[in-house]
């Protein structure tokens, strides 16, 4: 058995606004957290196989980004100050259409290695060529949710329900568990009815959830509802969607109708701030959402329209733009925030039984934050230190499935120099340089 013993740190376990364990220690056995407690307390602490001194560092769960396309790192500022349709029809699609599985497979190292370095230990994902981003995630050491995202309306639409089916088989509950798999169809404006009775079909099968982007854009409610009569929420709900697990991104335009399917019916929703503020495609009512009771996560979307994968950047600009649209500064507080980005992530992902809380029997993704650079001081209120202060260089140490895959800021599975020299030869040649 492989025994890891964190100690010294404060434990934002998000089991609650007051769980919060002052230099206490996490014991974590075979990548299972085994014990969270007051210093001393785990037993047996002397036969550890390795031990953490985390002192003046916070241990929470790892952040969850439920919503990316990874290997568009590839495509970071390649197309940026664009309208949503604009942008994928003339820009990111012929691109994209240029893509191998190897330049694919660099684009996701090259995401994995910035997300870890900023904290985040799982990721959604929606992209082609899903055997290559497998391999990566393994490799890589991180957690991951893969959908291959499937496009009816084009001549591939066959084969991407072909490789959606080959992903599943292959990779869900693969990498030791670290990766499951969804279905992805893309969206309602590019997967007409027939096409999402065969996801379905699919999913049934396979007892898979669905992944995908609904109610981005004003232009895309306005053509579902001239093709269908309806809104892309109760379009999909009438063809019966929403008996499967879904995760549903960016769900900006919405009516009170939608919101009440979406609150009752959805996995999840996956809100993101800045690629919806980027791409001027609005702002998703999540204060509404929340109080209705959905289960919303955070997403950054893929870096050509963000342009980052920073998780503590998108909560704090996810908090502070449902404060200034709603003109309501209570609005999602700092712990909200926080939860977000880590267990209500995992639940969108159908993951919520495995991480995104520091407690015993759950899996160990657990990251250590450092709280000694003068932007944390003085600490009135930890949890609005790292939600409204923190920096995405100040996380030291990442644990994923009980794994050290970066120790004081040395990310351990990844040679980062290959991987950005890879990653920039691609891009110039994808471009056509
Ligand atoms: N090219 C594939 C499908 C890729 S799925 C994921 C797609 O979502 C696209 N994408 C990225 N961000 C967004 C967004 O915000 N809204 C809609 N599509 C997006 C992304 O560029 C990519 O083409 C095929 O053969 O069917
Ligand atoms: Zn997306």
């Amino acid at each position: 058995m492989n025994k890891l013993l964190i100690r010294g740190a404060t434990i934002l376990t998000m089991e609650g606004p007051d769980a919060i364990i002052d230099t206490g220690e996490i014991l974590i056995e075979d990548g299972w957290i085994t014990h969270v407690g007051l210093p001393g307390s785990a037993s047996g602490s002397f036969d550890m196989d390795e031990v953490i001194e985390a002192d003046g560092q916070v241990a929470m769960p790892g952040f969850i980004n439920c919503h990316t396309h990874a290997a568009m790192t590839l495509l970071r500022g390649y197309a940026d100050d664009l309208p949503l349709m604009k942008w994928l029809s003339e820009k990111i699609w012929p691109f994209e259409g240029r893509m191998t599985g190897e330049d694919i497979y660099w684009g996701t190292m090259l995401a994995c290695l910035e997300m870890i370095k900023s904290g985040t230990t799982c990721f959604g994902d929606m992209y082609d060529h899903m055997h290559d981003v497998a391999r990566a995630v393994e490799n890589t050491g991180m957690r991951a949710m893969l959908s291959r995202g499937m496009i009816g309306v084009l001549p591939t639409g066959e084969k991407a329900l072909a490789d959606a089916e080959e992903l599943a088989k292959n990779w869900n509950g693969k990498a030791d568990g670290r990766i499951t798999v969804m279905l992805g169809p893309h969206a309602p404006y590019t997967c007409p009815p027939e096409y999402l009775d065969k996801v379905m079909n699919l999913a049934a099968k396979f007892k898979l959830g669905i992944n995908i982007h609904v109610a981005e854009t004003l232009a895309e409610v306005e053509e579902i509802k001239k093709q269908y009569g309806k809104t892309p929420v109760q379009h999909l709900d009438s063809l019966g969607l929403f008996k499967f697990p879904v995760l549903a991104a960016h769900c900006v335009h919405l009516d009170e109708q939608d919101m009440e399917i979406l609150a009752q019916k959805a996995m999840g929703i996956a809100y993101n701030p800045q690629s919806n503020m980027k791409l001027a495609s609005g702002i998703a009512p999540v204060a509404r959402l929340l109080e209705l009771g959905a289960t919303v996560g955070i997403g950054t979307d893929g870096t050509a329209s963000n342009n980052n994968l920073d998780m503590l950047e998108e909560l704090r600009t996810g908090s502070y733009l449902q404060k200034v649209s709603t003109m309501n500064p209570e609005v999602i507080p700092a712990y909200r925030a926080l939860q977000m980005a880590t267990i209500d992530g995992a639940l969108c992902m159908g993951l919520g039984d495995r991480v995104g809380l520091i407690k015993e029997g759950m899996r160990a993704d657990i990251i250590l934050i450092d709280t000694t650079e003068p932007h944390m001081c003085p600490r009135h209120n930890l949890v609005a230190n790292i939600a409204y202060a923190a920096n995405a260089s100040d996380v030291r140490t990442v644990i994923i499935d009980g794994k050290v895959v970066m120790l004081d800021r040395v990310v351990l599975t990844i040679d980062e120099e290959r991987v950005m020299y890879e990653v920039r030869e691609r891009a110039e040649r994808l471009a056509g340089k």
